[in-house]
This record gives structure tokens, sequence and C-alpha cells, in this order.
């Protein structure tokens, strides 16, 4: 799937400590303003095969930049599933269109001024576990030695997977979510999404950030 970049937004939500804050200046995040997106409540039927959300609520926004800082979520992803995904915090979350469709995305990533990552991203109310409030969680493909919360996570979204399902069990959903890593792997070897892995966005001078990986 090709992204049509339609403008770059900055979902900058976060007020980092002196020393984390990026060199960039951050425009606001989008025409609606921030907090729409997360306010909207849960679908109220999530259950079995979801439509495909219309390609303009998708492809509109990307690629879609942010960064934030990482904090923790319900713990479940690396004891239940052991897929570990990092949490960004609700301002990022309020800070994303509020036609953004939900649904697990792809793209790349880097924690504080480290290496830039193939990712995936999970954007919603995680169906499997009803979730209440709406997060972003993202998936990275590397080992890293130690967990990075509360450093600085920069995601350049790039491209649409599939929307959010529910499952009837968890190995029905790791199944799922390893299947996504695979065809995200594939797709970010493409030339016009390895072009963005170099984007400027991922340059973040070492001096800025405390703790870089
Ligand atoms: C690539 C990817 C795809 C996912 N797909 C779904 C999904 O289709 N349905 C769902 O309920 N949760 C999905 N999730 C979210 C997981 O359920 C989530 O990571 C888990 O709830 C752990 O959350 P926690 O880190 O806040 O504990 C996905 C996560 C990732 C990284
Ligand atoms: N490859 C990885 N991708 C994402 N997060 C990772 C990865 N490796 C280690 N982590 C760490 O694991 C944490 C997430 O663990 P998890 O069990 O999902 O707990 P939580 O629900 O608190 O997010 C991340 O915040 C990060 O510090």
């Amino acid at each position: 799937m090709s992204s049509v970049p339609l403008g770059r937004l900055y979902a900058c939500a976060l007020a980092p400590p002196a020393g984390l804050r990026s060199s960039r200046p951050c425009p606001p995040a989008g025409p609606r303003g921030p907090g729409t997106a997360s306010m909207a409540a849960p679908p109220a039927a999530q259950t079995g095969p979801q439509p495909a959300p219309r390609a303009d609520g998708v492809m509109r926004h990307l690629p879609y930049f942010c960064r934030g800082q990482v904090v923790r979520g319900f713990g479940r992803s690396s004891k239940q599933l052991g897929i570990p995904t990092a949490n960004f915090p609700e301002q990022v979350i309020d800070n994303l269109p509020a036609d953004v469709s939900t649904g697990i995305y792809h793209g790349w990533v880097s924690v504080g001024s480290g290496d830039v990552h193939k990712m995936v991203m999970s954007i919603g109310w995680n169906p499997y576990y009803k979730n209440k409030k709406k997060s972003m969680e993202t998936r990275i493909m590397h080992t890293f030695k130690e967990d990075f919360y509360g450093e600085l996570l920069n995601v350049a979204v790039v491209g649409y997977l599939r929307p959010e399902k529910n499952f009837d069990s968890l190995e029905s959903l790791i199944s799922a979510i390893q299947g996504d890593i695979e065809e995200a792997k594939k797709r970010l070897d493409l030339p016009e999404h390895l072009k963005l892995k170099e984007d400027n966005f991922f340059h973040i001078p070492k001096s800025k950030i405390m703790n870089g990986h």
C-alpha cells in the first residue's frame, strides 16, 4: 500500500524534562486540535470481522509522525502474550486526528536518539481485552537489553495493515500479532517506506537525550 503524504503532523504531546526535549519545533497536531480522538467511546460492537475502514480515514494522515515518553500499560503484553509493547501517554493519543481509523499500522521507530527500527502499532481499544481507553502500543522489531519506560519514543506511522479484531483465544491474538510483524517487515522493505527511515524526524542530537539506546 502506498502512502499519500498530505502534510506532516507532529503529535508532540509531551512535556519532557529539559534534557529530553527535541531540538525540532513541533507544530500543532492537526486541524481539529488535541483531545478529540480519544473522547470518542469505543465502538459498541467490536466482535467478529470488522469492515475495512474508509481509505480516506486511514490514508489521509500518513505518514504520521509522533513522539512521547513511554508510559506503563496494563503489563499484559509481556506477561500474557510474550510480546511487550511500548505505550504512549494519553496526550499523544488525544492529539491523533479525530478521523484516524483504529487498527494495526506499521512504520519506523527510535528510542531516544537510538537507531531506527521497524515497528507495528496497535491504535484502538483492544477488543480482546475490552479496554475502556484508547491506546497506542508499539511493538519494536528489535531486542532491547532492558525496559525503556520514560524514554522518548519517536514514531513514523507509514502504512495500515488491518482493523482491530476480537479473538476467541489468546493464541489467536498472538498468532495475528506475529502475522502483522511478518507482514510489516516485508512492506517496510519497499522503497517508498524505506526512505522514511532516513527522515530528519529521527535525527535528534544525542546531547538532547539523556538515555539513548
Ligand atoms: C501488532 C499488534 C496487533 C494487535 N492486534 C490486536 C487486535 O486485533 N485485537 C486486540 O484486542 N488487541 C490487539 N493488539 C493489542 C494487544 O492486545 C495488546 O498489546 C495487549 O492488550 C497488551 O496491552 P498492554 O501492553 O497495555 O498490557 C495488538 C497489538 C499489536 C502490537
Ligand atoms: N521490542 C520491544 N518493543 C516494545 N517494548 C519493549 C520491547 N522490548 C522491551 N520493551 C519494554 O517493554 C515495555 C512494555 O512491556 P509490557 O509488558 O507491554 O508492559 P506495559 O503494559 O507496561 O506496557 C515497554 O514499555 C518497553 O520498556
